[in-house]
Parts: structure tokens; C-alpha cells; sequence
């Protein structure tokens, strides 16, 4: 089996809503994304020959995702006043709403399938939300 990994940032702010604890409160982090992706065979065609898949087209569709979630303001949905929200958005802020609590291992399981959509043979994703803490996910 051969494992290949890439990894990806972004800057973004969230809280965690009806979290008893500093969490609570709206902060930033530099998100780290890294992916495992995994194949038993590699290919044979010229370009890609000896490889499952080339390390700048994984890191580009990871880059991708990084990118679509950088510099926003990552909210549960419903976790807000529609006025504050309304009041945000009036600000021109880029608000992402997710269905679920934006906590790492949330977002290890949502990068995970955003990426597996794209065709990969996965393995895991992992978020790290500070340089100590982290959170992978694996089916
Ligand atoms: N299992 C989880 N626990 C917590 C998560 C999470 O996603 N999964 N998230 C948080 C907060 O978002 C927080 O940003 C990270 O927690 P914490 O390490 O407590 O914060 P600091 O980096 O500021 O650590 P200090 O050592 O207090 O400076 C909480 N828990
Ligand atoms: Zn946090």
C-alpha cells in the first residue's frame, strides 16, 4: 500500500456555539488540512508512471478547498441572530454556514468528503486547529 500526503492552511475565525468556555467566544486560527490519500497499485502511463497520483494535482484540489475557506467567518448554522447575521453580511464579511458545529474533528469529516467527491482513494484527513490540537478522520 502506498500512502501519499499533502497538506494545505487557511486563516479563519469561528466559535462554538453553547460551548461553556473560552470557545465560545469568536477567535482565530490557522487551520491546518493534511491528506492522506492511499493506492495498492501505481500508474503506468509515462506521465504519471510510478505514481498514484501526481503531488501537484493533489495539492492543488486540497489547495482549493483551503482556499474557499480562508479569511471567512465559519459559523453553525442558526448559531447566530438572523439580525447579526443579516448585519455581517450587510458588511460584505465572508460568512461560511455549515450544518454542523465547526469543531476539527467536524471539519476533518467534512474535508474528507469534499475530497473524496473528487475521486481519491482516501485514507484520512487531519485538522489541526492549533499546532497541538488536532483531529483525523477516517471511514
Ligand atoms: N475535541 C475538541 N475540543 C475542542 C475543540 C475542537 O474542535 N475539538 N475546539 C476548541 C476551540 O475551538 C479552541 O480553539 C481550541 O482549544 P484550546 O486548545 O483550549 O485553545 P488554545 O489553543 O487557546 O489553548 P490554550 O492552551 O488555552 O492557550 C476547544 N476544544
Ligand atoms: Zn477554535
Amino acid at each position: 500500500m502506498y500512502i501519499l500526503k499533502t497538506e494545505a492552511s487557511f486563516d479563519s475565525a469561528h466559535f462554538l456555539a453553547g460551548y461553556d468556555g473560552k470557545c465560545s467566544n469568536l477567535h482565530g486560527h490557522r487551520w491546518k488540512i493534511i491528506l492522506e490519500v492511499q493506492a495498492e497499485e501505481l500508474k503506468d502511463d509515462i506521465q504519471h508512471k510510478g505514481m498514484y497520483v501526481d503531488f501537484g494535482e493533489l495539492k492543488k484540489d486540497l489547495r482549493d478547498l483551503a482556499d474557499s475557506m480562508d479569511h471567512a467567518l465559519i459559523i453553525e448554522k442558526n448559531s447566530l441572530k438572523e439580525t447579526t447575521l443579516e448585519a455581517l453580511k450587510s458588511e460584505n464579511f465572508r460568512i461560511i454556514e455549515l450544518d454542523f458545529r465547526p469543531t476539527a474533528e467536524n471539519m476533518a469529516k467534512y474535508f474528507y468528503e469534499k475530497i473524496k467527491k473528487l475521486g481519491y482513494n482516501m485514507k484520512a484527513v487531519t485538522v489541526y486547529e492549533t499546532p497541538v490540537n488536532s483531529a483525523t478522520y477516517m471511514e
